[in-house]
């Protein structure tokens, strides 16, 4: 089966093209048939873990570039640390080990985790874009791949907590440590307080990193660092250091800045209880969520190819337990991508909306990059003879919507969304825009830590603008679907409110357009979660024109 397939079987595209508009049908059995299988509630399994492992916890969650051992178990007691003295004291470990000479590493893959750590210090670049090229570059795979992926995305992920105990620990603010022996340390007290890696490997094999880099000096302190740290559990830790209020506990607990915890309970409302839960989602290890490319191939043929599972919610969803999708046929071929399942969901929404006045088939999506949704869109306006226009500003993410959607009807355009040029009329608009992505934590590990809540004000400006010019761009009866994979309120219904009341727009109720998916709120905007639907926190909310 190839890509090509799609104009030459005529038959697969109705048959693709009725499935399309029995979607809600498919979703609805799909739902019940997943509940079965209940996903969110494994989720929350891993979240009670946490809660009573008393935080030696299931470590987290891993970006969808991550490599898992076979087994699919946690790698704490691998082969690296009994080679490197996990039975044995601190200073009989490292003489175990074989004391490295200064400036060799008998530890690869913590070797991996700390230079991970200080790429994401020195030059904030992204833990899931360094870790697979430093993997292959040092010939890294299996456990030891493994072990590297889970101390460089945990330790990423939870800087704050690490950061706190290592204050307290050094006696000093971090801002006084040297930044490299600050990466051993953080790489080190994750170890005791979020693996079950025993306290001997974790002090002994960041002493051994020390002294092979810097000498004996240093590594007298980061042993003295880490001694202290090792001195109390988790839980003392958290009753010692965190705050007293509860979202400034939970944020401590669970390694969240606290505005973005408080963003989350907002968010939740009356549901606030649910805020563990969404915190914990955070680090639980996500499924790779695939997308079967309608008129190319279904969902039920990407799971039986793949080994994965049928979505539980769209249509084109398939759900893998991890492993490089890359790798795999329908990938590579181009007939499947990898998408999170809520952004399928805000393509499918956009196109459930009912316009007043028939569809011509010009639809737009305003803010591409880096192509997931237009391709989607692309491929069912593939079926239906229709169009789309494909508008991003960055030129690097504009190529990569035009690899995404390569033999589609969809034209891609380099152009500020809020001064595209393009010519008004269009059935459909898809906003999906620029935002914090406090959404998709779970996904991305150190960011959670760059984001502030300035951002949060400059999004919003650009937000309400894109909004806006998305509303003189549709034609009167047709639709606009706003969406962000964040569910904080600034970026979500404040925005969609101030564009009702200056646009005088009409706003839709969206749950109606994501039929068989529960749980989404009170309308009329709809918000998705990772604890409840295992997708991304995806907000959508849609507006019609009235005419
Ligand atoms: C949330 S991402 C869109 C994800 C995309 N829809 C997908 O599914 O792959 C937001 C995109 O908006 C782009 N963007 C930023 N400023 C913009 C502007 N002024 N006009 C249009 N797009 C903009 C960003 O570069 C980014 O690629």
């Amino acid at each position: 089966m190839t890509r090509g397939d799609r104009s030459g079987d005529g038959n697969a595209r109705d048959r693709r093209h009725d499935e399309r508009h029995s979607s809600g049908e498919a979703g609805r059995a799909r739902a019940q048939g997943g509940k079965q299988q209940d996903r969110d509630g494994a989720g929350r399994s891993q979240a009670a873990g946490r809660r009573s492992g008393g935080g030696r916890a299931e470590p987290g969650g891993r970006d969808r570039d991550e490599r898992r051992g076979s087994t699919g178990r946690r790698p704490a007691a691998g082969r690296s640390d009994r080679s490197t003295g996990g039975r044995t004291g601190p200073r009989q470990g490292a003489k175990a080990a074989g004391r490295p000479h200064r400036g060799e590493s008998a530890d690869p893959p913590r070797t991996v985790a700390r230079d991970v750590l200080r790429a994401v210090r020195e030059r904030d670049a992204y833990a899931n874009l360094v870790l697979p090229a430093l993997l292959r570059e040092r010939g890294l795979s299996g456990r030891d791949a493994a072990l590297a992926t889970e101390l460089a995305y945990g330790a990423c992920r939870s800087l704050g907590l690490l950061d706190a105990v290592i204050a307290e620990g050094a006696g000093r603010p971090i801002e006084e440590i040297d930044g490299p022996l600050l990466d051993v340390l953080r790489l080190g007290v994750y170890q005791l307080l979020r693996t079950r890696i025993g306290a001997h490997a974790a002090v002994d094999t960041s002493v051994a990193l020390t002294r092979a880099e810097f000498g004996a000096g240093k590594a007298g302190f980061v042993n003295a660092v880490l001694r202290r740290a090792g001195e109390k559990t988790p839980e003392q830790w958290v009753d010692a250091l965190a705050p007293a209020d509860p979202v400034g506990r939970l944020a401590f607990e669970y390694a969240h800045p606290v505005w973005i915890a408080q963003a989350f309970a907002d968010a939740l409302g009356e549901r606030a209880t649910e805020l563990r839960d969404v915190l914990a989602a955070d680090d639980a290890r996500p499924l790779v969520h695939l997308v079967a490319r309608p008129g190319d191939i279904t969902a039920e043929e990407l799971a039986l190819v793949t080994g994965g599972e049928e979505g539980r919610w769209s249509p084109y969803a398939v759900y893998l337990e991890g492993g490089d999708p890359g790798k795999l046929e329908p990938v590579r071929e181009g007939m499947a991508a990898v998408q999170d399942e809520g952004s399928q969901l805000v393509a499918l929404a956009l196109l459930n909306a009912a316009l007043d006045g028939p569809d011509t088939g010009r639809w737009l999506d305003l803010c591409a990059g880096p192509g997931g949704k237009a391709a989607l869109l692309g491929a069912i306006a593939a079926i239906d003879g229709f169009r789309v226009d494909a508008v991003e500003p960055a030129a690097h993410r504009a190529e990569l919507v035009r690899k995404a959607v390569h033999d589609l009807p969809v034209d891609v355009h380099v152009a500020d969304g809020r001064a595209s040029g393009l010519t008004p009329g269009y059935d459909r608009i898809l906003v999906d825009a620029p935002c914090t992505g406090l959404g998709a934590l779970r996904r991305r590990p150190e960011a959670r830590w760059r984001r502030t809540p300035a951002d949060v004000r400059e999004l919003v400006v650009l937000q309400r603008e894109l909004l806006a010019a998305a509303w003189e761009l549709v034609r009167p009866g047709g639709v606009v679907l706003y969406s962000t994979c964040s569910p904080h309120l600034p970026e979500t219904v404040s925005v969609v409110a101030d564009a009702v009341r200056r646009l005088g727009a009409e706003q839709l109720d969206t749950r109606e357009l994501l039929p068989g998916v529960t749980d989404i709120g009170d309308g009329p905007g709809a918000q998705l979660w990772p604890h409840r639907h295992g997708t991304d926190a995806m907000f959508l909310a849609a507006l019609r024109k009235p005419r």
